[in-house]
Order: C-alpha cells, then sequence, then structure tokens
C-alpha cells in the first residue's frame, strides 16, 4: 500500500489548517505524529482516510485520488477520537455486528483479540458501562479485526494502563512486519520514539520530519 500526499492545504474560515503538505507513506512502516493541541494531527489522519478534502493538492493511494477516483480508501481501519458504539450491546455484539458487514472476521478471531486485549467477550457488560480504556480496546479492535492493510490510530494510547500499551505496541510491530501500513498520532513523544519508523511533526499545519 502506498499513500501519497501532493502539496495538500486545507483552508477552514480564512484559517490554513494544513499547509503544504507532502509526504510519502508505504506498507511495512509505522509513522507517527506529534504535536501540540490544535496542531492539526486529526485533521491530517481525516485528510488520510479522505474524511476532508483539500481546498489545494491531493491524497492517492495506490494511485486512486481521493474524492475524485475514490472516496475512501479500500481495506481501511480506523480509530478516530471517541470511539462509537451501540451503548445497550456488550463489546462483543458490537464487534460482531460490524463484523457481519463484511462477513470476513470469524468470531473466533474477536474472540482472541478480545482475549488479547483482557476484554472478557462473554461478559454481558454492555458498552456504555465500559471504561474509558476498555473502549479504547474495542475501537483498536474494530481498526484491525478485518486484517485492514491501511490503519489511522488517533491517539491509541489514550487511557490504556502501562500492560496494555506494551501489548498494543507488539501487536501494532507484528501488524507492521506483515507488511500493514500504519499511522499514528500522540501527544507523548516517547510512545512515537519507542514505536515508529519515522516521525513528524505538525507545527501550525505544516510538516516536519524528525527522522
Ligand atoms: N470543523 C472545524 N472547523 C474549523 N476549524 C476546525 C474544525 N475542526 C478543527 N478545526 C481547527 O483545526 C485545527 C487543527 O485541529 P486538529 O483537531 O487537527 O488538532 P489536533 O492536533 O488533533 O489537536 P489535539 O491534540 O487537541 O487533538 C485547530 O485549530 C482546530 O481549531
Amino acid at each position: 500500500m502506498k499513500i501519497e500526499v501532493n502539496d495538500f492545504t486545507k483552508i477552514i474560515s480564512k484559517a490554513k489548517v494544513l499547509e503544504n503538505i507532502n509526504i510519502c507513506l508505504e506498507g511495512g512502516n509505522i509513522y507517527g505524529i506529534i504535536g501540540r493541541n490544535g496542531s492539526g494531527k486529526t485533521m491530517f489522519l481525516r485528510m488520510l482516510c479522505g474524511l476532508i478534502l483539500p481546498t489545494s493538492g491531493m491524497v492517492k493511494v495506490d494511485g486512486k485520488v481521493l474524492g475524485k477516483d475514490i472516496s475512501f480508501p479500500e481495506n481501511l481501519g480506523i480509530l478516530l477520537e471517541k470511539p462509537s458504539f451501540l451503548p445497550n450491546l456488550t463489546g462483543y455484539e458490537n464487534l460482531q455486528m460490524l463484523s457481519d458487514i463484511r462477513n470476513i472476521t470469524p468470531n473466533e478471531k474477536i474472540q482472541s483479540l478480545m482475549n488479547l486485549f483482557e476484554l472478557d467477550w462473554k461478559s454481558k457488560k454492555t458498552f456504555n458501562k465500559y471504561s474509558l480504556g476498555m473502549k479504547q480496546k474495542l475501537g483498536i479492535i474494530q481498526a484491525i479485526m478485518e486484517n485492514q492493510q491501511i490503519i489511522i490510530l488517533d491517539e491509541p494510547f489514550n487511557a490504556l494502563d502501562e500492560v496494555s500499551v506494551e501489548k498494543l505496541r507488539k501487536i501494532l510491530e507484528s501488524l507492521r512486519d506483515e507488511g500493514k501500513l500504519i499511522v499514528m498520532t500522540s501527544h507523548n513523544k516517547e510512545d512515537i520514539d519507542l514505536l515508529c519508523d519515522h516521525t513528524y511533526t505538525i507545527v501550525n499545519g505544516k510538516m516536519e520530519a524528525e527522522n
């Protein structure tokens, strides 16, 4: 998989939220985006998914222009802020319902991912009774459970305890080694430094490479 961002600029109400972004992202890598509150990290992730379209410039996914040739990248797993699930279903029921749409994920895979993240798939606890960290884990599972080739994660470590952070790190490394393209943001530079192959900083909508 390859995502090419060519001279992408997004202006909202006269403000340049993202400015002349050029970057090429390839499978088999984890890309980390850091930046202060309001710097444009979430906007950047939204643009990679086709959720926002540029004022000028373009995003190409495997050569296809977002918003023109395709609306969204195929085979995309995404965790944006506050994962939304149905409040009165259990975590397992929520994941099963989502997986029914494409019907490519066996229940056993959902169960083993939930086990891996220490979520009890047999539990009757409904999503609205989940803790913040449990919600976050469910959001991460839906972003990876269908063997998605592009995985976009906004602040995936948010609300996770130390053990869960370590587990997620290992999972993301093994997905990277399978050739997947992973892009994530964090406020915490240490999380990014430990895991990412390439790091970028967004400062006031402009992107700078760190390595
Ligand atoms: N719908 C919107 N309309 C206008 N401006 C917006 C909109 N959404 C975001 N912005 C602005 O775009 C800029 C970038 O926001 P963004 O959410 O990408 O920041 P961020 O780096 O993800 O911040 P945080 O770390 O706080 O999550 C901010 O100045 C924000 O106010």
